[in-house]
């Protein structure tokens, strides 16, 4: 058995706004949560493997960022100020049809970094060649989800499905139970109603949950209402698709119906706030959603649409876009940000049984962070000096998985140098490749 205690620590524990606990202790046991109490209620019951003392800490679960291109990296500014459809089909699909396996796992060992360097624990991932993605994932000690990108209208479709039914069987469940798996089909407009058939009858089959972008541009809506006379939304569910536990990402452009149809059958929609606004996409109506019963998670979607996987910059400003948009400053309120960045985020991924919380019997995905700094002070309100005042560099300490992955900022299971040097060399070759 081991067992690591961090003490000291003001837990906020996300099982709601006032469960905060001062000069806490969390009791980890082979990646458990097994304690978490006043000072002194665990410490001197066992011994201890490891003890991270965090005074001056906040202890809350680790972000989960539920819709991202993890190696996008590679394409971070490279292509700027461009709407979605021309961003796509000019720039961003020429680049990646040029990409390896090889440079795909750099480009995830990259996000990864950067994901554990500002306190996320777990991301939701949609790429091609995803066995690379795994093994960065694997090897980092991170959480994920993954999701085998596919387009439909692609000559290599058949063999997307074929790649997707590959990543379920060889990763589901694998890296101690770390790695989970999703299908991807990317969206309405590259995935016609016969291809979306063979995906749902793949998910039957595995048992698998869809990952899929929606709505999320007005030309998007207009093709597929002119295509199908419905909008994307409605076309998705008349054919079935929200039978399957579905994580629709973006979902700007919705009617009244459209979000009752999310609230009621999607396991989730992912939030992708600076994404949204960075192609001029619009503004997703999660208030709305949320009234309704949706469960909305966050997601920075890829580094080439926002241009950093920086969850906490999301998550503040996912919230003050909401209070504009609706012009109520009481719209997504601070804690209602970091429930969305953390717990419901899980949910949206079926991952909310076991990481989101700090609680007893959820596998430990703990950040720690540092509330010493001039602008975390003074501290009137702990929940709204993490919300709209941290950055991510506070981020001191990232637990995933009952394992210490950074401590005081030393990430443990990266060389850093030699990941910035992949990435910056593969970069260049790409971009210089014809
Ligand atoms: C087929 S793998 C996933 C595919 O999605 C592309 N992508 C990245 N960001 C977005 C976005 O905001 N909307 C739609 N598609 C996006 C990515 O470049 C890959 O090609
Ligand atoms: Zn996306």
């Amino acid at each position: 058995m081991n067992r690591l205690l961090i003490r000291g620590a003001t837990i906020l524990t996300m099982e709601g706004p006032d469960a905060i606990i001062d000069s806490g202790e969390i009791l980890i046991e082979d990646g458990w949560i097994t304690h978490v109490g006043l000072p002194g209620s665990a410490s001197g019951s066992f011994d201890m493997d490891e003890i991270i003392e965090a005074d001056g800490q906040v202890a809350m679960p680790g972000f989960v960022n539920c819709h991202t291109h993890a190696s996008m990296t590679l394409l971070r500014g490279y292509a700027d100020d461009l709407p979605l459809m021309q961003w796509l089909s000019e720039k961003i699909w020429p680049f990646e049809a040029k990409m390896t396996g090889e440079d795909i796992y750099w480009g995830a060992m990259l996000a990864c970094l950067e994901m554990i360097k500002s306190g996320t624990t777990c991301f939701g991932d949609m790429y091609d060649f995803m066995h690379d993605v795994a093994r960065a994932v694997e090897q980092t000690g991170m959480r994920a989800m993954l999701s085998r990108g596919m387009i439909g209208v692609s000559p290599n479709a058949d063999q997307a499905l074929a790649a997707a039914e590959d990543l379920a069987r060889t990763w589901n469940g694998k890296a101690d139970g770390r790695i989970t798996v999703m299908l991807g089909p990317h969206a309405p407009y590259t995935c016609p109603p016969d291809y979306l058939d063979k995906v749902m009858d793949l998910a039957a089959k595995l048992k698998l949950g869809i990952n899929i972008h929606v709505a999320e541009t007005l030309t998007e809506v207009a093709d597929i209402k002119k295509q199908y006379g419905k909008t994307p939304v409605k076309h998705l569910d008349s054919l079935g698709l929200f039978k399957f536990p579905v994580l629709a990402a973006h979902c700007v452009h919705l009617d009244e119906e459209d979000m009752e149809i999310l609230a009621q059958k999607a396991m989730g929609i992912a939030y992708n706030p600076q994404s949204n606004m960075k192609l001029a996409s619009g503004i997703a109506p999660v208030t709305k959603l949320i009234d309704l019963g949706a469960t909305v998670g966050i997601g920075t979607d890829g580094t080439a649409s926002n241009n950093n996987l920086d969850m906490l910059e999301e998550l503040r400003v996912g919230s003050f876009l909401q209070k504009v948009a609706t012009m109520n400053p009481e719209a997504i309120p601070a804690y209602r940000a970091l429930q969305m960045a953390t717990i419901d985020g899980a949910l949206c991924m079926g991952l909310g049984d076991r990481v989101g919380l700090i609680k007893e019997g959820m596998r430990a995905d703990i950040i720690l962070i540092d509330t010493r700094e001039p602008h975390m002070c003074p501290q009137h309100n702990l929940v709204a000096n993490n919300a709209y005042s941290a950055n991510s560099s506070d981020v001191r300490t990232v637990i995933i998985d009952g394992k210490i992955i950074m401590l005081d900022r030393v990430v443990l299971t990266i060389d850093e140098e030699r990941v910035m040097y992949e990435v910056r060399e593969r970069a260049a070759r790409l971009r210089s490749d014809k």
